[in-house]
């Protein structure tokens, strides 16, 4: 019979001259005020480990003023014995690199990877519940010669070939997949297929019953087009593209419908009628979702064989080390990895 107390969460580094050390601190402060403490059984919060340089962290504390124990750990099973006494690190690669709050630099970006990949590597051998990612400045690394576009794509490399991640924004008022991710507005029409938008749509509405109980989720998908291409007097792919996915989705039997026009989809009576919209391009669907809700929404990457959140904003250069960032949306990233991965755990046991 399986364990139904699920293992901690690793969470990541992210930049270390971004707000992701200061709201690590301010996560673990959060959990104590909700009196979170040693012991997690009944709670609907799970402990996490920070996989980081320590001396990182310790310096965010002192820059802050933050009464924070940092406590080393060597195993990331010691997490829960020693979530009350202080936050729980578990020492990762450390080059040494200076780090001054408010500055990316790739010469930090050997951590950063190595906190993602150990965080990847513990939640796979089933010590970690999940992966939560502190954001990353994509651009230093790119510096150092990092190939992925961002942690989507890298986490699915890491999950082995045959991969397709899907990025889902969720918060409380909506939940979004853009269909191509982080490429120039430019590439979309190539990168858009009738193939992408079925294999995409599928991933999202078998994740959503497995982790987020929906039974039978409402797919909504976005047109390209202003108007959704107005029959065809404004672009032709929701006639060539995506209409024909959309036939194949509803003969498989999912609850989908579309193409609709981008721009009344989101309203409030509209967004009421599904439960997850589809758009082709990135800032078709992230600029609803962090409008409506910047600070509490998670960033969740499905498809993977683990569970990774992040909360939805980036680093945040201009207010690191000024104490001034919101944790918002780190502890809604914790919470919904933990609500997953019991969602999975329960599932794990039903099928024993
Ligand atoms: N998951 C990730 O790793 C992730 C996500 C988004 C962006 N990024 C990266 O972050 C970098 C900066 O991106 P950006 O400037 O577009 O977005 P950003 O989210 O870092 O900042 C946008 C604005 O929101 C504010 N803000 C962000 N988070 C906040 C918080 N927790 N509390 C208070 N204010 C907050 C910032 O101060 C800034 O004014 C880029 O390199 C981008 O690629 C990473
Ligand atoms: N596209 C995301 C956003 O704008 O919020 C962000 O860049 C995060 O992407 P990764 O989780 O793939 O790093």
């Amino acid at each position: 019979m399986a364990n139904l107390q699920p293992q901690p969460l690793a969470m990541t580094l992210g930049d270390p001259g971004g707000i992701g050390p200061e709201l690590a601190l301010k996560a673990w402060q959060a959990y104590q005020i909700a009196g979170k403490t040693a012991s997690h059984q009944g709670s609907d919060m799970l402990p996490f480990c920070l996989l980081a340089p320590a001396r990182i962290i310790a310096q965010y504390a002192g820059i802050l003023g933050y009464d924070v124990p940092i406590i080393p750990i060597r195993d990331i099973n010691e997490t829960a014995e020693n979530f009350a006494k202080g936050l729980p690190v578990l020492e990762i690669t450390d080059n040494g690199a200076p780090v001054t709050p408010g500055v990316a630099s790739a010469s930090t970006a050997a951590m950063v990877i190595d906190s993602i990949t150990t965080a990847v590597a513990l939640t796979r051998q089933g010590v970690a519940s999940a992966v939560v990612t502190n954001p990353i400045q994509k651009s230093a690394l790119y510096q150092a010669g990092f190939s992925h576009p961002g942690h989507t794509e890298f986490l699915a490399e890491l999950a082995g070939p045959g991969t397709l991640p899907v990025m889902m924004l969720a918060n409380s008022k909506l939940r979004v997949v853009p269909m191509t991710i982080h490429i120039a507005l430019s590439q979309v029409q190539s990168v858009l297929t009738t193939d992408l938008i079925i294999a995409l749509t599928r991933i999202t509405a078998s994740d959503l019953t497995r982790d987020f109980g929906l039974a039978k989720p409402r797919i909504a998908i976005a047109g390209l087009n202003p108007h959704a291409g107005e029959d065809g007097a404004m672009g032709t792919e929701e006639q060539t593209i995506i209409a024909p996915a959309i036939k194949q989705l509803q003969a498989e039997g999912y609850n989908v419908v579309g193409p609709l026009p981008a721009d009344t989809m989101f309203h409030e009576e509209a967004r009421a009628e599904y439960d997850v919209a589809l758009c082709p391009y990135h800032d078709q669907a992230l600029i609803p979702v962090k409008t409506l809700d910047f600070h509490g929404g998670v960033n969740v990457t499905l498809g993977l064989p683990f569970v990774r959140t992040s909360p939805d904003h980036g680093t945040a250069l201009n207010i690191a080390g000024k104490g001034v960032a919101r944790v918002d949306s780190l502890m809604a990233a914790l919470k919904m990895a933990g609500d997953m991965a019991h969602n999975r755990l329960s599932m794990d046991i039903k099928h024993d």
